[in-house]
C-alpha cells in the first residue's frame, strides 16, 4: 500500500519567501545604498537586510568562517558567492513572517549571484540603482572611514572596492536593464532628495 497523504509531503522553510516582493538595491560602496535603505524602512516597513552587514555580523561573532570572510573583505575582494546568498536567505526566512517586503542591499554584486538568487529564492520586482560619481563615493568613504571603524573604509581598499564595482557589478544593472525593472538614482543630492527619487520608484511598483 502506497502512503499518498498530503500530511506527509514536507514543507520547506524556503516556501515562506517564495512570494515575497523584493527589492535589489545597487550601487558602488559609499553611493548611499544603507542610508536610502533606512529612510524605506522607517516608511514603508520593509525589511532591510545588508549584505555586507551581515558578513560584518559573522566576522564579529570571532568564528572561523568569520575570520576567512575577514580576510577577503579587508582586501576588497568578493566572499564566495553561496556563502553569501545562504546568509541572506536565512535571514529573510527568518523574517517571513512579519516582512511587507525585502530590501536587498548591496547585492548581487555580480550577475552570477543574481541567476542563483533568483533561482533559489525568487525574482526582484524592483531594482534601484543608487548612483554617485567615484570622486563622491570615495569622498564619502574616507570621511565615513574617520569613525565607522570599518576595515575596509581606508585608501587603498576604497580603490579596490571601486574597480571591482565598475567590473563585476555595473553588468547586473545592464541584466536587469533589459527587464525593464531598473530604477537610477541620482545620490550627489541632498539625503531627502535622493530618497524622493526612491519613493517615487517605490510608489509606482504599486
Ligand atoms: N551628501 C550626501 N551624503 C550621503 C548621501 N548618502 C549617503 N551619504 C554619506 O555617505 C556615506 C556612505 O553612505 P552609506 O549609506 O553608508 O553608503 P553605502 O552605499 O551603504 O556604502 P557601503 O556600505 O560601503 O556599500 C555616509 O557616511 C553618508 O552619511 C547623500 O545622498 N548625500
Ligand atoms: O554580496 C556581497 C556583499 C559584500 N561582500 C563583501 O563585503 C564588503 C563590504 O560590502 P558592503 O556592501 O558593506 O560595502 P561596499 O563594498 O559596497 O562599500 C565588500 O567589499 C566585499 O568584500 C561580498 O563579498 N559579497
Ligand atoms: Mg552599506
Amino acid at each position: 500500500m502506497t502512503l499518498c497523504c498530503a500530511r506527509f509531503r514536507r514543507t520547506h522553510p524556503e516556501d515562506k519567501i517564495k512570494n515575497a516582493k523584493i527589492i535589489f538595491v545597487v550601487g558602488g560602496p559609499g553611493s548611499g545604498k544603507g542610508t536610502q535603505c533606512e529612510k524605506v524602512v522607517e516608511k514603508y516597513g520593509y525589511t532591510h537586510l545588508s549584505s555586507g552587514d551581515l558578513l560584518r555580523a559573522e566576522v564579529a561573532s570571532g568564528s572561523e568562517r568569520g575570520k576567512q570572510l575577514q580576510a577577503i573583505m579587508q582586501k576588497g575582494e568578493l566572499v564566495p558567492l553561496d556563502t553569501v546568498l545562504d546568509m541572506i536567505k536565512d535571514a529573510m526566512i527568518a523574517k517571513a513572517d512579519v516582512s511587507k517586503g525585502f530590501l536587498i542591499d548591496g547585492y548581487p554584486r555580480e550577475v552570477q549571484q543574481g541567476e542563483e538568487f533568483e533561482k533559489k529564492i525568487g525574482a526582484p520586482s524592483l531594482l534601484l540603482y543608487i548612483n554617485a560619481k567615484p570622486e563622491t563615493m570615495v569622498k564619502r568613504l574616507m570621511k565615513r572611514g574617520e569613525t565607522s571603524g570599518r576595515a575596509d573604509d581606508n585608501e587603498e581598499t576604497i580603490k579596490k572596492r571601486l574597480d571591482l564595482y565598475y567590473k563585476a557589478t555595473e553588468p547586473v544593472i545592464a541584466f536587469y536593464e533589459s527587464r525593464g525593472i531598473v530604477r537610477k538614482i541620482d545620490s550627489e543630492l541632498a539625503v531627502d532628495d535622493v530618497f524622493k527619487q526612491v519613493c517615487q520608484a517605490i510608489d509606482n511598483l504599486k
